[in-house]
């Protein structure tokens, strides 16, 4: 292949979309040297031929976050200004990746669309998440550090500080989603988290809701509740705790009154279906047909806290793809998030689908 033919196909790989006019224009050719050099590389089976893309029934991509999380157990309560004796542990994160893993694991068709830097914590990364998620979209950025979560936990188990190195998703801009619409606009669900920059989000909910694809919307933090798009319409799910809604809505959750409000709110303001998690309390969920409380799992031995509400999410969105009920998408979440409480890790390796089947039939 010569350099344009090379070209022609670079572009054609990141959007298969384009029109002649639209190549020939970002090459700097007329449109018939291009359709020469199409004709060329379609008689040498490269470009095998122009075909309407279907969404595949499914396939889910996810966007947002991919972090090493390193905890620090401290062997004595916080001292600020020494160094504190504490052992460290790390696993691979990041609430995009955490679901994408999940959605992987629970036999569905994954992209994930991130940013990370060329470095030793993306290859762990890698590693982790390659059997289970498709990464070929994956942007690694020259002299950028891959995103990392670091919490120093005091003796009983209590977070005394977190710190997150997220800088790296500032280039998680709207100009790399638009290198990788198709991978949006042929998916049958894309799931964003909040580490993407806002506007970053809103082209993502115009996109989804140019092309038919349903969009479920997953916060980070409170703090980054200043990412939600202005406008909530053709959000499909929308799940926060219950720190992240109080940021958003402004409505203190204390009582199941205040608690339903609050899902009422987000309603309004054009979520399909919106959920909002308070640990053991359970969740508070709902759409235009009614809200309701659903209690969490009781029957739990909380292991490690760690990835709980991406497993909430993911077994819901499970549900969804599956075509199950309103209520018993709600209680997939409800399972994978207590038997994810179980676990020491942060995606439990024992899910699949049929695993999770099994455990909702034993928690009837
Ligand atoms: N102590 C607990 N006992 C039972 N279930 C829990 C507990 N903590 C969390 N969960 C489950 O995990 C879900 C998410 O937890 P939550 O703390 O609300 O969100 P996040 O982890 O995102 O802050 C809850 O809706 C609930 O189903
Ligand atoms: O601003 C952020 N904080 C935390 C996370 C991720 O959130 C996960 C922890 O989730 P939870 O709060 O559900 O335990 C970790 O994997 C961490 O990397 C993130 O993506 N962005």
């Amino acid at each position: 292949m010569n350099e344009k033919e090379a070209a022609i196909v670079e572009l054609i790989r990141r959007n298969p979309y384009l029109s002649q006019q639209e190549m020939a224009e970002s090459l700097g050719i007329s449109r018939p040297a291009l359709a020469n050099l199409i004709s060329g590389l379609m008689r040498r089976g490269i470009i095998r031929g122009r075909a309407y893309i279907l969404a595949e029934e499914n396939r889910v991509v996810a966007i947002g976050g991919a972090n090493v999380d390193r905890k620090f157990h401290l062997k004595a309560s916080a001292q600020a200004g020494t160094s504190n004796p504490s052992t460290v542990s790390s696993s691979v994160g990041g609430v995009a990746r955490n679901v994408a893993e999940n959605i992987g694991r629970l036999g569905h068709p994954v992209s994930l669309l991130t940013v990370a830097g060329n470095d030793a914590d993306w290859q762990r990364i890698e590693q982790a998440t390659a059997p289970h998620v498709e990464l070929s979209h994956a942007a690694l950025l020259p002299g950028r550090t891959t995103g990392s979560y670091s919490a120093v936990l005091n003796p009983d188990g209590e977070m005394a500080i977190a710190l997150a190195d997220m800088d790296v998703y500032d280039d998680l801009s709207p100009d790399y989603i638009d290198a990788h619409a198709p991978v949006i606009q042929g998916a049958a669900l894309a799931v964003i988290d909040l580490n993407c920059p806002k506007e970053t989000v809103s082209h993502v909910q115009e996109l989804s809701r140019q092309s038919g694809t349903e969009l479920a919307v997953v916060p980070v933090s409170s703090p980054k509740m200043d990412r939600m798009p202005d406008d909530l319409d053709g959000i499909t799910w929308l799940i926060c705790n219950r720190d992240e809604t109080e940021t958003f809505t402004g409505i203190p959750v204390e009582d199941e009154s205040s608690w339903k409000e609050a899902v009422r709110f987000l309603l309004k303001k054009g979520v399909q279906n919106a959920v909002v998690t308070a640990g053991a309390k359970g969740v508070m969920a709902g759409n235009a047909d009614g809200i309701r409380h659903f209690p969490a799992i009781s029957e739990v031995r909380v292991e490690d806290v760690t990835g709980a509400g991406d497993a909430f999410v993911s077994g819901l969105l499970h549900g969804h793809l599956s075509g199950l009920g309103f209520d018993e998408k709600i209680r997939c979440g409800l399972v994978n998030a207590a038997k994810t409480l179980a676990s020491d890790a942060t995606v439990r390796p024992e899910l699949s689908a049929q695993q999770l089947k099994s455990e909702m039939e034993e928690l009837r």
